[in-house]
């Protein structure tokens, strides 16, 4: 029923019983009402756990449905009342906050934005100097400190602490200044706070699952206080960005890409759980770092690091059911690629990295084909870079050429062309070739450099995927512009110095006349009187809006053709005056916008599909994804 599903985006503060109601459970929204239904009161409760540790874990509960049991209240998540006395149960406890903890308690401070009443009733008097500000206030005043920083690493920190203090605060000014403050929590400055992450180390946050704990993964996972968890962002700190391993430090890219989750497509905060699963680093420098946060040891691999992964993807689905959303994010290619075609079978699995570029990239080129003319098979794809990023986005073109073209997905491969490490990647390679690049492996002599593949190939599309800053170089863009009218360059790789070229040498080696994208924010270039805005090509269009989508519609899996309607539906919101700026994607100030209308496809794909679950479904998506996104506004407590 349509209530069973709006209850889960309803905001938890809102509607907790009265504390004589109390349960053995942590707060529940299990018996939230419809989102729309706010009352404006709530109580600030928070969850403790008293007692660590008893003898054996409870029976798992796979069924995440909370309706309400059938005498009413909330659903035994757990199974801690059934559980008998030989089983052992964390005995979760919840207390209203008030005093000094209510105003350590990030989920409910409101700092000087507590009015008198407030005050008064939760014995905060005294505790606060006197003035009231209203919430718009206090984000002019964190805004007027941040800009005062001139090191974005700072930034990061004074914007991360805020989220430790005051949560709604922290959504409310990212949200109102996302432009502003997206590359300080996401790419490219999350990227030095990883390298760093040991250094600028303050409190916790997340979830650390070390190999110490093997055996013990579902226990640590119920260290966690909240029981409604609807996305998990997991990585194993390999493949952070294009920095390489940062090993348990990589625990910054689930942390930002779950504030984007909240901020942009407005999953509640509590309904959001990073994880960073720890098997070691192969970087000495962090193996030798004393604030080294991570185990001392090298990487696991093989079977070691196979069933600990087994293990931690089991406990997910017990501790949190069928339908939790767990996203793969920065994973070494090796890893990537398995683990993404062996969970897809079982779990509700979505690797950002594979699946959220390449419809991000996909996105950007139909739009792009306003620009250029033509459909996508008129076109030729070279991409430098043939790992998970660059073969999952080369899938996704085929798959579309395949299906606007009514031709065979090999057929449609033939458009594309990838160059490696080792250069142009051909048939005569196909022994040594990794699986992911066997699809576009052609019939072609063989080409050391990607500058002798421009040449060879002419491609009308450039793609960088590799990592390697500088490899755009001018003989490159310069040879791709002498044949090309508007030569489409992406430059994907993050951070910023790791890009493949710079918006300024893009349009420089182009006079003018590239449709560029890039992975990591560049200002706008000013070249011969006109300003080049060059557009974000970055998942974080992408995953925010996939993850709605899925969730308010329950779907069980995501299907490849829920990400070419995401695709479709980003490509969609690029207006003709985004494009007359040169703009192949849409300013990212209307991103819950762009967000909600990419839930409603992927939602209304998930139902066609029948890999929906939650029905009926809603006649209008778009307004129902809105009407399920968090708002950080203030609540009034009683
Ligand atoms: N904008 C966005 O939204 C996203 C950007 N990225 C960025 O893309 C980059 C790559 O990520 P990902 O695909 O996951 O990484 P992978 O490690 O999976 O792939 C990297 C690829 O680059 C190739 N490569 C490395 N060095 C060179 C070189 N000198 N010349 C030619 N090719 C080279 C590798 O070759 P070989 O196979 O021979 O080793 C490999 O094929 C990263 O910087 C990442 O930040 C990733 C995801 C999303
Ligand atoms: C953006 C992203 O996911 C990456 O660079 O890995
Ligand atoms: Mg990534």
């Amino acid at each position: 029923m349509a209530a069973a599903h709006l209850r889960f985006f309803a905001s938890s503060s809102a509607h907790y019983p009265p504390a004589s109601h109390q349960h053995a459970h942590p707060p529940s929204t299990a018996t939230l009402h419809p989102p729309r239904v706010i009352p404006n009161v709530c109580s600030p409760f928070t969850v403790e756990s008293q007692v660590k540790e008893m003898k054996k874990p409870a029976a798992p509960v796979l069924d995440q449905d909370l309706s309400p049991a059938v005498t009413g209240g909330v659903r035994d998540f757990y199974g801690e009342d059934t559980a008998t006395e030989d089983q052992i149960v964390t005995p979760w406890s919840r207390n209203v906050a008030c005093g000094l903890e209510l105003l350590r308690d990030p989920q409910y401070n409101k700092g000087l934005a507590f009015t008198d009443k407030e005050r008064e009733y939760h014995y905060l008097t005294g505790l606060l100097p006197p003035t009231v500000l209203t919430q718009q206030m206090q984000e002019n005043r964190i805004l007027h400190n941040l800009r005062m920083y001139q090191d974005p690493l700072h930034k990061y920190v004074a914007v991360m602490d805020l989220q430790e203090r005051n949560e709604r605060l922290f959504y409310k000014v990212l949200i109102d200044n996302v432009e502003e403050l997206l590359p300080i929590v996401y790419t490219p400055t999350v990227g030095e706070a990883c390298q760093k992450y040991g250094s600028i180390f303050r409190r916790p946050r997340g979830l650390y699952i070390s190999l110490k704990e093997r055996g013990k993964v579902l226990d640590v996972i119920k260290n966690w206080p909240e029981k409604l968890v609807q996305v998990i962002v997991v990585t194993d700190g390999e493949r952070i960005l294009g920095l390489g391993d940062l090993g348990c430090q990589g625990m910054g890219i689930p942390v930002g890409k779950l504030a984007l989750y909240s901020a942009l497509g407005g999953i509640r905060p509590s309904a959001c759980l990073p994880i960073t699963i720890d098997v070691g680093t192969n970087n000495e420098a962090l193996l030798n770092d004393p604030f080294y946060i991570g185990l001392r040891r090298r990487r696991a691999t093989g079977e070691e690091y196979a069933s600990f992964l087994d293990e931690f993807m089991s406990a997910v689905k017990q501790a949190y059911g069928e339908k939790v959303f767990i996203q793969f994010e920065d994973f070494a290619n090796h890893n990537a690629f398995e683990l993404l075609a062996k969970y897809q079978r079982t779990h509700l699995v979505f690797n950002d990295d594979i699946q959220g570029t390449a419809v991000v990239v996909l996105g950007g080129l139909l739009a792009a084909l306003k620009l250029t003319g033509g459909t996508l098979a008129d076109h030729t794809f070279l991409f430098l870079g043939a790992g998970e990023a660059g073969t999952g986005i080369a899938e996704l073109i085929a798959l579309e050429i395949a299906k606007q073209g009514n031709v065979s997905l090999q057929e449609a491969r033939r458009k594309i062309w990838m160059v490696d490490s080792k250069g142009l990647i051909v048939k005569s390679r196909w022994e040594s070739l990794q699986h992911h690049k066997k699809n576009f492996a052609h019939e072609h002599e063989g080409c050391r450099d990607l500058l002798s593949a421009v040449e060879a190939l002419r491609p009308s599309v450039l793609i960088g995927s590799s990592g390697q800053r500088s490899t755009f170089t001018k003989e490159v863009l310069e040879t791709l512009a002498s044949y090309n009218q508007k030569p489409v360059v992406m430059a994907l790789s993050n951070p910023t110095s790791h890009a493949e070229c710079t918006a300024e040498e893009a349009y420089k080696w182009t006079q003018g006349r590239a449709i560029f994208g890039s992975g990591s924010p560049f200002d706008p270039v000013k070249l011969n009187d006109k300003l080049h805005i060059s557009g974000q090509a970055n998942n974080a269009y992408i995953f925010p809006g996939t993850g709605l989508g899925v969730i308010i519609s329950g779907a069980i899996r995501v299907h490849d053709d829920m990400l070419l309607v995401a695709a479709r539906a980003l490509a969609a919101q690029v207006s003709k005056e985004n494009l007359d700026k040169g703009l192949v994607y849409p300013p990212f100030q209307s991103i819950r916008k762009i967000s909600a209308n990419i839930a409603a496809a992927v939602a209304d794909k998930a139902y066609e599909l029948g890999l929906a679950t939650r029905l009926p479904r809603p006649a209008d998506l778009v307004g129902y994804a809105e009407s399920c996104m968090y708002s950080p506004q203030y609540r009034n407590y009683r």
